[in-house]
Protein backbone atom coordinates (compact mmCIF):
# COMPACT_ATOMS: atom_id res chain seq x y z
CA UNK A 1 0.00 0.00 0.00
CA UNK A 2 1.65 3.38 -0.73
CA UNK A 3 -0.27 6.85 0.55
CA UNK A 4 0.23 9.97 -0.66
CA UNK A 5 -0.41 13.22 0.85
CA UNK A 6 -0.07 16.52 -0.98
CA UNK A 7 -0.55 19.83 0.16
CA UNK A 8 -0.79 23.38 -1.28
CA UNK A 9 1.68 26.25 -1.07
CA UNK A 10 0.19 30.01 0.06
CA UNK A 11 -0.06 33.59 -0.84
CA UNK A 12 0.03 36.15 2.21
CA UNK A 13 -2.60 38.85 1.47
CA UNK A 14 -1.19 41.07 4.15
CA UNK A 15 0.64 40.89 7.40
CA UNK A 16 3.49 38.56 6.92
CA UNK A 17 6.64 39.11 9.30
CA UNK A 18 4.24 40.87 11.74
CA UNK A 19 2.19 38.42 12.47
CA UNK A 20 5.13 36.61 14.19
CA UNK A 21 4.75 39.40 16.45
CA UNK A 22 1.17 39.05 17.23
CA UNK A 23 -0.36 41.01 14.17
CA UNK A 24 -3.50 39.80 12.44
CA UNK A 25 -2.59 38.16 8.90
CA UNK A 26 -4.47 36.93 5.62
CA UNK A 27 -3.28 34.13 3.75
CA UNK A 28 -4.98 32.14 1.03
CA UNK A 29 -3.76 28.54 -0.56
CA UNK A 30 -2.49 28.21 -3.93
CA UNK A 31 -3.38 25.53 -6.60
CA UNK A 32 0.24 24.46 -6.40
CA UNK A 33 1.20 21.13 -4.79
CA UNK A 34 3.94 19.46 -2.78
CA UNK A 35 3.85 16.01 -3.20
CA UNK A 36 4.57 13.08 -0.53
CA UNK A 37 4.48 9.55 -0.91
CA UNK A 38 5.62 6.89 1.69
CA UNK A 39 5.62 3.01 0.81
CA UNK A 40 6.19 0.84 4.52
CA UNK A 41 8.53 -1.90 3.65
CA UNK A 42 8.30 -5.57 5.04
CA UNK A 43 11.04 -5.97 7.62
CA UNK A 44 13.72 -8.08 6.68
CA UNK A 45 16.57 -9.58 9.13
CA UNK A 46 19.32 -6.88 8.35
CA UNK A 47 18.53 -4.92 5.54
CA UNK A 48 16.03 -2.31 6.93
CA UNK A 49 16.63 1.29 5.14
CA UNK A 50 14.95 4.64 5.37
CA UNK A 51 14.94 6.31 1.88
CA UNK A 52 14.32 9.75 1.36
CA UNK A 53 14.12 10.85 -2.39
CA UNK A 54 13.91 14.07 -3.22
CA UNK A 55 12.76 13.68 -7.23
CA UNK A 56 12.95 17.14 -8.12
CA UNK A 57 16.83 18.19 -7.06
CA UNK A 58 17.83 14.14 -7.93
CA UNK A 59 19.00 13.25 -4.24
CA UNK A 60 18.29 10.41 -2.55
CA UNK A 61 19.25 9.81 1.05
CA UNK A 62 18.84 6.75 3.09
CA UNK A 63 20.05 5.63 6.17
CA UNK A 64 20.10 1.84 7.63
CA UNK A 65 16.72 1.57 10.28
CA UNK A 66 18.88 0.26 13.05
CA UNK A 67 21.13 3.27 12.19
CA UNK A 68 18.38 5.72 13.36
CA UNK A 69 17.05 3.27 16.18
CA UNK A 70 20.97 2.99 17.87
CA UNK A 71 21.16 6.95 17.28
CA UNK A 72 17.55 8.18 18.55
CA UNK A 73 16.05 5.38 20.79
CA UNK A 74 16.36 7.08 23.64
CA UNK A 75 13.79 9.38 22.34
CA UNK A 76 11.21 7.33 23.23
CA UNK A 77 8.39 7.33 20.45
CA UNK A 78 6.15 6.99 18.19
CA UNK A 79 3.75 9.51 19.64
CA UNK A 80 1.71 10.13 16.80
CA UNK A 81 -1.29 11.77 18.64
CA UNK A 82 1.15 14.04 20.84
CA UNK A 83 2.77 16.57 18.73
CA UNK A 84 5.99 17.75 20.64
CA UNK A 85 8.31 20.02 20.02
CA UNK A 86 12.52 18.68 19.11
CA UNK A 87 15.11 19.24 21.82
CA UNK A 88 18.26 20.50 21.58
CA UNK A 89 19.35 17.22 22.48
CA UNK A 90 17.14 15.21 19.91
CA UNK A 91 17.82 18.39 17.66
CA UNK A 92 22.27 17.83 17.66
CA UNK A 93 21.20 13.58 17.32
CA UNK A 94 19.46 14.26 14.02
CA UNK A 95 21.99 16.55 12.57
CA UNK A 96 24.52 14.23 12.58
CA UNK A 97 22.20 12.16 10.54
CA UNK A 98 21.82 14.17 8.00
CA UNK A 99 25.37 15.42 8.07
CA UNK A 100 26.64 11.90 7.10
CA UNK A 101 24.43 12.22 3.69
CA UNK A 102 26.97 14.76 2.58
CA UNK A 103 24.71 16.67 1.20
CA UNK A 104 26.37 18.81 -1.96
CA UNK A 105 27.35 22.63 -0.61
CA UNK A 106 25.08 24.05 -3.81
CA UNK A 107 21.85 22.13 -2.21
CA UNK A 108 22.94 22.67 1.62
CA UNK A 109 19.67 24.58 2.60
CA UNK A 110 17.77 21.59 1.88
CA UNK A 111 19.37 20.62 5.30
CA UNK A 112 16.45 21.29 6.74
CA UNK A 113 13.76 20.06 5.30
CA UNK A 114 15.87 16.91 5.74
CA UNK A 115 16.11 17.27 8.99
CA UNK A 116 12.05 17.93 9.71
CA UNK A 117 11.61 15.01 8.06
CA UNK A 118 13.68 12.97 9.89
CA UNK A 119 12.01 14.25 13.31
CA UNK A 120 8.04 13.87 11.65
CA UNK A 121 8.96 10.46 10.65
CA UNK A 122 10.77 9.00 13.56
CA UNK A 123 8.43 10.82 16.03
CA UNK A 124 5.14 9.83 14.28
CA UNK A 125 6.01 6.07 12.87
CA UNK A 126 8.87 5.25 15.02
CA UNK A 127 11.42 3.07 13.09
CA UNK A 128 10.04 1.49 10.06
CA UNK A 129 12.03 0.55 6.91
CA UNK A 130 10.02 2.63 4.15
CA UNK A 131 10.46 4.50 1.05
CA UNK A 132 9.44 8.00 0.78
CA UNK A 133 9.35 10.11 -2.12
CA UNK A 134 8.78 14.26 -2.21
CA UNK A 135 7.91 16.18 -5.45
CA UNK A 136 6.81 19.41 -5.99
CA UNK A 137 5.57 22.10 -8.32
CA UNK A 138 6.34 24.97 -5.84
CA UNK A 139 9.94 26.93 -6.05
CA UNK A 140 11.64 26.85 -2.78
CA UNK A 141 12.64 29.54 -0.69
CA UNK A 142 10.43 31.77 -3.18
CA UNK A 143 7.62 33.26 -0.26
CA UNK A 144 5.15 30.28 -1.08
CA UNK A 145 5.00 28.07 1.86
CA UNK A 146 7.13 25.56 0.40
CA UNK A 147 8.51 24.61 4.09
CA UNK A 148 4.73 24.71 5.36
CA UNK A 149 3.60 22.47 2.48
CA UNK A 150 6.53 19.96 2.60
CA UNK A 151 5.70 19.65 6.70
CA UNK A 152 1.69 19.76 5.85
CA UNK A 153 2.50 16.66 3.14
CA UNK A 154 5.15 14.80 5.67
CA UNK A 155 2.53 14.74 8.57
CA UNK A 156 -0.89 13.89 6.51
CA UNK A 157 0.78 11.13 4.66
CA UNK A 158 2.64 9.57 7.99
CA UNK A 159 -0.31 10.30 10.11
CA UNK A 160 -2.38 8.10 7.38
CA UNK A 161 0.60 5.16 7.63
CA UNK A 162 0.05 5.42 11.27
CA UNK A 163 -2.75 4.05 14.08
CA UNK A 164 -3.80 7.41 15.35
CA UNK A 165 -6.09 8.53 12.63
CA UNK A 166 -8.84 6.84 11.35
CA UNK A 167 -9.01 6.93 7.58
CA UNK A 168 -10.78 4.73 5.06
CA UNK A 169 -7.90 3.36 3.12
CA UNK A 170 -10.58 1.59 0.63
CA UNK A 171 -12.15 5.23 -0.70
CA UNK A 172 -10.60 6.19 -3.96
CA UNK A 173 -9.17 9.63 -5.18
CA UNK A 174 -7.86 12.52 -3.02
CA UNK A 175 -10.09 12.74 0.84
CA UNK A 176 -9.74 15.25 3.51
CA UNK A 177 -9.05 14.16 7.08
CA UNK A 178 -11.73 15.07 9.69
CA UNK A 179 -11.60 18.07 12.03
CA UNK A 180 -9.67 16.45 14.97
CA UNK A 181 -7.13 15.06 12.12
CA UNK A 182 -6.60 18.33 10.96
CA UNK A 183 -5.73 19.40 14.06
CA UNK A 184 -3.35 17.40 14.88
CA UNK A 185 -2.06 17.04 11.42
CA UNK A 186 -1.46 21.28 11.67
CA UNK A 187 0.15 20.39 14.92
CA UNK A 188 2.83 18.48 13.96
CA UNK A 189 3.36 20.65 10.52
CA UNK A 190 4.23 23.00 12.93
CA UNK A 191 6.61 21.39 14.90
CA UNK A 192 8.47 20.68 11.45
CA UNK A 193 7.78 24.52 10.38
CA UNK A 194 9.73 25.36 13.65
CA UNK A 195 12.76 23.30 12.34
CA UNK A 196 13.29 24.88 9.49
CA UNK A 197 12.13 28.56 10.23
CA UNK A 198 13.22 28.87 14.04
CA UNK A 199 9.81 31.16 15.02
CA UNK A 200 7.24 30.64 12.45
CA UNK A 201 3.87 32.09 13.86
CA UNK A 202 1.82 29.02 12.23
CA UNK A 203 0.24 31.02 9.13
CA UNK A 204 1.80 28.96 6.47
CA UNK A 205 0.94 25.53 8.21
CA UNK A 206 -2.62 26.39 8.66
CA UNK A 207 -3.32 27.58 5.35
CA UNK A 208 -1.87 24.79 3.73
CA UNK A 209 -3.84 22.30 6.25
CA UNK A 210 -7.23 23.97 6.00
CA UNK A 211 -6.73 25.79 2.39
CA UNK A 212 -9.01 28.45 1.33
CA UNK A 213 -8.67 32.02 3.19
CA UNK A 214 -8.01 32.84 6.17
CA UNK A 215 -7.11 35.40 8.86
CA UNK A 216 -4.50 34.60 11.91
CA UNK A 217 -3.63 35.82 14.75
CA UNK A 218 -1.47 34.79 17.55
CA UNK A 219 -2.03 30.81 16.30
CA UNK A 220 -5.92 31.28 16.04
CA UNK A 221 -7.51 30.97 12.87
CA UNK A 222 -10.79 32.72 11.05
CA UNK A 223 -12.03 31.01 8.11
CA UNK A 224 -12.58 34.35 5.62
CA UNK A 225 -15.16 33.86 2.88
CA UNK A 226 -14.26 36.25 -0.38
CA UNK A 227 -17.38 37.74 -1.42
CA UNK A 228 -15.27 38.88 -4.88
CA UNK A 229 -12.93 37.41 -7.17
CA UNK A 230 -9.51 37.55 -6.58
CA UNK A 231 -6.93 37.33 -9.25
CA UNK A 232 -3.45 37.61 -8.24
CA UNK A 233 -0.07 38.06 -10.58
CA UNK A 234 2.82 36.14 -8.88
CA UNK A 235 5.92 37.26 -9.43
CA UNK A 236 9.08 35.52 -8.78
CA UNK A 237 11.77 37.24 -8.67
CA UNK A 238 14.38 34.20 -8.11
CA UNK A 239 16.35 36.32 -6.02
CA UNK A 240 17.02 33.51 -3.27
CA UNK A 241 16.10 33.96 0.44
CA UNK A 242 15.75 32.31 4.13
CA UNK A 243 12.83 32.59 5.56
CA UNK A 244 14.36 31.73 9.48
CA UNK A 245 17.23 34.63 8.62
CA UNK A 246 14.81 37.10 7.02
CA UNK A 247 12.26 36.47 10.42
CA UNK A 248 15.51 36.97 12.92
CA UNK A 249 16.76 40.30 11.36
CA UNK A 250 12.98 41.77 11.84
CA UNK A 251 13.43 40.38 15.42
CA UNK A 252 16.51 41.61 16.20
CA UNK A 253 15.13 45.21 14.13
CA UNK A 254 12.51 44.88 17.22
CA UNK A 255 14.61 44.83 19.85
CA UNK A 256 16.55 47.80 18.29
CA UNK A 257 13.41 50.14 18.21
CA UNK A 258 10.67 48.46 20.35
CA UNK A 259 8.25 51.43 20.17
CA UNK A 260 8.67 52.19 16.39
CA UNK A 261 8.63 48.07 15.18
CA UNK A 262 5.07 47.76 17.48
CA UNK A 263 3.24 50.82 15.85
CA UNK A 264 4.43 49.18 12.73
CA UNK A 265 3.08 45.80 13.43
CA UNK A 266 -0.08 47.73 14.80
CA UNK A 267 -0.45 49.37 11.42
CA UNK A 268 0.08 46.08 9.70
CA UNK A 269 -2.84 44.84 11.55
CA UNK A 270 -5.54 47.14 10.83
CA UNK A 271 -4.76 46.67 7.48
CA UNK A 272 -5.22 42.95 8.10
CA UNK A 273 -8.55 43.69 9.49
CA UNK A 274 -9.62 46.05 6.95
CA UNK A 275 -8.30 43.95 4.15
CA UNK A 276 -10.61 40.96 5.91
CA UNK A 277 -13.46 42.97 5.88
CA UNK A 278 -13.38 44.73 2.37
CA UNK A 279 -13.21 40.58 1.13
CA UNK A 280 -15.93 39.44 2.84
CA UNK A 281 -18.25 42.65 2.69
CA UNK A 282 -20.66 41.64 -0.08
CA UNK A 283 -20.42 43.12 -3.89
CA UNK A 284 -23.37 43.39 -5.65
CA UNK A 285 -22.35 44.74 -9.18
CA UNK A 286 -19.24 45.23 -11.17
CA UNK A 287 -18.87 49.00 -9.57
CA UNK A 288 -18.78 47.41 -5.58
CA UNK A 289 -15.96 44.86 -7.18
CA UNK A 290 -14.01 47.97 -8.57
CA UNK A 291 -14.46 49.91 -5.45
CA UNK A 292 -13.51 47.05 -3.50
CA UNK A 293 -10.55 46.11 -5.50
CA UNK A 294 -9.10 49.74 -5.35
CA UNK A 295 -9.51 49.52 -1.31
CA UNK A 296 -7.33 46.67 -1.75
CA UNK A 297 -4.80 47.95 -3.62
CA UNK A 298 -4.32 50.69 -1.59
CA UNK A 299 -4.06 48.40 1.35
CA UNK A 300 -1.40 46.20 -0.54
CA UNK A 301 0.62 49.27 -1.06
CA UNK A 302 0.35 50.28 2.56
CA UNK A 303 0.92 47.06 3.56
CA UNK A 304 4.14 46.40 1.11
CA UNK A 305 5.28 49.82 2.51
CA UNK A 306 5.66 48.70 6.04
CA UNK A 307 7.40 45.61 4.90
CA UNK A 308 9.65 48.13 3.51
CA UNK A 309 10.01 49.79 7.24
CA UNK A 310 10.91 46.37 8.88
CA UNK A 311 13.43 45.83 6.40
CA UNK A 312 12.47 42.86 4.08
CA UNK A 313 12.29 44.31 1.08
CA UNK A 314 14.83 43.96 -1.89
CA UNK A 315 16.15 45.94 -5.39
CA UNK A 316 14.39 42.72 -7.20
CA UNK A 317 11.14 43.61 -5.10
CA UNK A 318 11.80 47.59 -5.80
CA UNK A 319 11.99 46.75 -9.19
CA UNK A 320 8.65 44.61 -9.65
CA UNK A 321 6.91 47.14 -7.68
CA UNK A 322 7.53 49.95 -10.26
CA UNK A 323 7.40 47.59 -13.18
CA UNK A 324 3.75 47.03 -12.11
CA UNK A 325 2.54 51.08 -11.16
CA UNK A 326 3.59 52.11 -14.25
CA UNK A 327 0.45 50.46 -15.40
CA UNK A 328 -1.21 51.46 -12.68
CA UNK A 329 -0.97 48.01 -10.67
CA UNK A 330 -0.44 47.95 -7.01
CA UNK A 331 1.81 45.20 -5.80
CA UNK A 332 3.37 43.71 -2.10
CA UNK A 333 6.11 41.24 -1.13
CA UNK A 334 4.64 37.72 -0.15
CA UNK A 335 6.04 35.62 2.44
CA UNK A 336 8.94 36.53 4.05
CA UNK A 337 10.52 38.99 1.41
CA UNK A 338 14.10 39.31 0.87
CA UNK A 339 13.48 38.36 -2.72
CA UNK A 340 11.42 35.43 -3.47
CA UNK A 341 7.99 36.38 -4.74
CA UNK A 342 5.57 39.35 -4.99
CA UNK A 343 1.73 39.96 -5.52
CA UNK A 344 -0.13 42.01 -8.07
CA UNK A 345 -4.06 42.49 -7.97
CA UNK A 346 -5.10 41.72 -11.28
CA UNK A 347 -8.89 43.72 -11.27
CA UNK A 348 -11.30 41.85 -12.88
CA UNK A 349 -12.42 44.44 -15.53
CA UNK A 350 -8.48 44.81 -16.05
CA UNK A 351 -7.78 44.33 -19.85
CA UNK A 352 -5.64 41.42 -21.69
CA UNK A 353 -3.32 43.46 -23.47
CA UNK A 354 -2.65 44.97 -19.82
CA UNK A 355 -1.83 41.73 -18.07
CA UNK A 356 0.41 40.55 -21.66
CA UNK A 357 2.11 43.85 -21.37
CA UNK A 358 2.83 43.73 -17.45
CA UNK A 359 4.06 40.20 -17.78
CA UNK A 360 6.35 41.03 -20.90
CA UNK A 361 7.98 43.21 -19.03
CA UNK A 362 8.16 41.37 -16.15
CA UNK A 363 9.97 38.38 -17.94
CA UNK A 364 12.18 40.71 -19.80
CA UNK A 365 13.87 42.11 -16.58
CA UNK A 366 14.77 38.27 -15.74
CA UNK A 367 11.53 37.50 -13.61
CA UNK A 368 9.02 34.91 -13.77
CA UNK A 369 5.34 34.99 -13.68
CA UNK A 370 2.17 32.83 -13.33
CA UNK A 371 -1.50 33.26 -12.45
CA UNK A 372 -2.26 30.71 -9.55
CA UNK A 373 -5.41 29.63 -8.29
CA UNK A 374 -6.36 30.80 -5.15
CA UNK A 375 -8.45 29.29 -2.13
CA UNK A 376 -8.35 25.69 -3.21
CA UNK A 377 -8.40 22.69 -0.77
CA UNK A 378 -5.76 22.37 2.16
CA UNK A 379 -3.85 18.69 2.60
CA UNK A 380 -5.74 15.63 1.08
CA UNK A 381 -4.06 11.92 0.97
CA UNK A 382 -5.27 8.90 -1.11
CA UNK A 383 -4.48 5.60 -0.70
CA UNK A 384 -3.38 3.38 -3.89
CA UNK A 385 -1.95 -0.26 -4.13
CA UNK A 386 1.59 -0.12 -4.57
CA UNK A 387 3.05 -1.16 -7.76
N1 LIG B 1 10.20 20.05 -1.84
C1 LIG B 1 11.13 20.22 -0.91
N2 LIG B 1 12.12 19.34 -0.75
C2 LIG B 1 13.06 19.52 0.21
N3 LIG B 1 13.13 20.58 1.02
C3 LIG B 1 12.19 21.50 0.91
C4 LIG B 1 11.12 21.38 -0.05
N4 LIG B 1 10.32 22.45 0.08
C5 LIG B 1 10.84 23.20 1.08
N5 LIG B 1 11.95 22.64 1.58
C6 LIG B 1 12.77 23.16 2.69
O1 LIG B 1 12.27 24.46 3.03
C7 LIG B 1 13.28 25.46 2.79
C8 LIG B 1 12.63 26.72 2.27
O2 LIG B 1 11.84 27.26 3.29
P1 LIG B 1 11.66 28.81 3.54
O3 LIG B 1 10.74 28.91 4.67
O4 LIG B 1 12.97 29.49 3.64
O5 LIG B 1 10.96 29.33 2.19
P2 LIG B 1 9.45 29.18 1.71
O6 LIG B 1 8.70 28.35 2.69
O7 LIG B 1 9.45 28.74 0.31
O8 LIG B 1 8.92 30.70 1.76
P3 LIG B 1 8.03 31.42 2.90
O9 LIG B 1 8.41 30.79 4.21
O10 LIG B 1 8.43 32.86 2.84
O11 LIG B 1 6.64 31.20 2.48
C9 LIG B 1 14.22 24.82 1.80
O12 LIG B 1 15.51 25.40 1.86
C10 LIG B 1 14.21 23.36 2.25
O13 LIG B 1 15.03 23.15 3.38
C1 LIG C 1 7.56 35.71 7.35
C2 LIG C 1 6.38 34.91 7.86
O1 LIG C 1 5.50 35.81 8.51
C3 LIG C 1 5.59 34.28 6.73
C4 LIG C 1 6.38 33.41 5.81
O2 LIG C 1 5.51 32.95 4.80
C5 LIG C 1 6.89 33.88 8.83
C6 LIG C 1 5.79 33.25 9.67
O3 LIG C 1 4.74 33.83 9.87
O4 LIG C 1 6.05 32.15 10.19
MG1 LIG D 1 8.65 28.84 4.73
Amino acid sequence: MEVKARAPGKIILSGEQAVVHGSTAVAASIDLYTYVSIKILPSTENDDRLTLQLKDMALAFSWPVGRIKESLSSLGGPFPSTPTSCSTASMKLILALVEEQNIPEAKISLASGVTAFLWLYTSILGFKPATVVVTSELPLGSGLGSSAALCVAFSAALLACSDSVNVDMKQQGWLIFGESELELLNKWAFEGEKLIHGKPSGIDNTVSTYGNMIKFRSGNLTHIKSSMPLKMLITNTKVGRNTKALVAGVAERTLRHPDAMNSVFNAVASISEEMANVIQAPALDDLSITAKEEKLEELMEMNQGLLQCMGVSHASIETVLQTTLKYKLASKLTGAGGGGCVLTLLQTLLSGTIVHKVIAELESCGFQCLIAGIGGNGAEICFSASS
